[in-house]
């Protein structure tokens, strides 16, 4: 099977909160990509509620069981709930995505930067992906590609990692393959301890063939920020057709 594009529509909601109101429209710009193709949405609401809010998850839940595709739910299941947060497990608990990635940002990140250190992680994760997968979410965990303690990834129940690809994108732009082996290395160490393995972080279309190319058992990549921008400039369903050429050209 080929990689999946969950399309993550952060940024859509940046947009329409630094105005306050309704546009641009998360849920419209949700169905544009599915319309075009996409295989599921991701979303990462932040306790801050930054962009995406608790109201926004509950519109692409339904919107994602209308067009019977994968909702991705991303965020820090130990962040405390406050006021317009309700918690990441509460959030899932209310709206059951097919899949909650979970993903160990504090507070003041501008955005995701690392993985969970798999030496130190197990125990507190194991009750929280326990339920989780009560309530019938694939578990997913946030990884770097170098931690050297990824194959213990698969201790607390999960059912996938998602690797970081942050460093692959900055050091691709650099002309440097060296993340790119790393990457490929993790992929073949969580497989091996019986996980599926999903990618996400600055991908974008200059590096998303390579990346594929040099790991096709990518079961999903999830794509936001890059794929956002480069829509302001081509269309939002151009631009998520030309990703989907990507990822079927990298299958060949
Ligand atoms: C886990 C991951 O890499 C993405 O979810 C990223 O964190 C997007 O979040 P922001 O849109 O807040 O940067
Ligand atoms: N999980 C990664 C994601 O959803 C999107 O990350 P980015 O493309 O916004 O960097």
């Amino acid at each position: 099977m080929s990689t999946r594009l969950s399309v993550n529509v952060n940024k859509i909601a940046v947009l329409r909160n630094s105005r306050g109101g309704h546009e641009p429209d998360v849920v419209r710009a949700a169905r544009t990509c599915l319309d075009a193709g996409a295989d599921g949405i991701t979303v990462h609401p932040r306790p801050d509620a930054r962009h995406i809010r608790e109201d926004d998850v509950h519109a692409l839940a339904a919107l994602c069981a209308e067009y019977a595709v994968e909702f991705n739910l991303e965020g820090n299941p130990f962040a405390p709930p406050r006021p317009g947060y309700p918690g990441f497990l509460a959030l899932c608990d209310a709206v059951r995505p097919a899949q909650a990635t979970l993903v160990p940002d504090s507070d003041g990140q501008i955005t995701s930067d690392h993985g969970f250190d798999f030496d130190h992680a197990m125990a507190e994760l194991t009750p929280l992906v326990s339920a989780l997968k009560t309530m019938g979410c694939r578990v997913s965990l946030f990884a770097n590609a170098d931690h050297p303690a990824l194959a213990r990834a698969n201790e607390c129940g999960a059912d996938r990692i998602e690797l970081y690809t942050g460093p692959f994108a900055d050091a691709h732009a650099r002309g440097d393959q060296a993340a790119l082996d790393d990457c490929a290395r993790a992929a073949g160490i969580a497989q091996a301890a019986g996980l599926g393995v999903n990618a996400g972080h600055d991908l974008s279309q200059d590096n998303l063939g390579a990346f594929l190319a040099a790991i096709p058992s990518i079961m999903e990549v999830s794509i936001g920020h890059a794929l956002i921008s480069e829509a302001l400039y081509a269309g939002l369903d151009t631009t998520v057709r030309r990703y989907l050429d990507i990822i079927k050209n990298a299958a060949r």
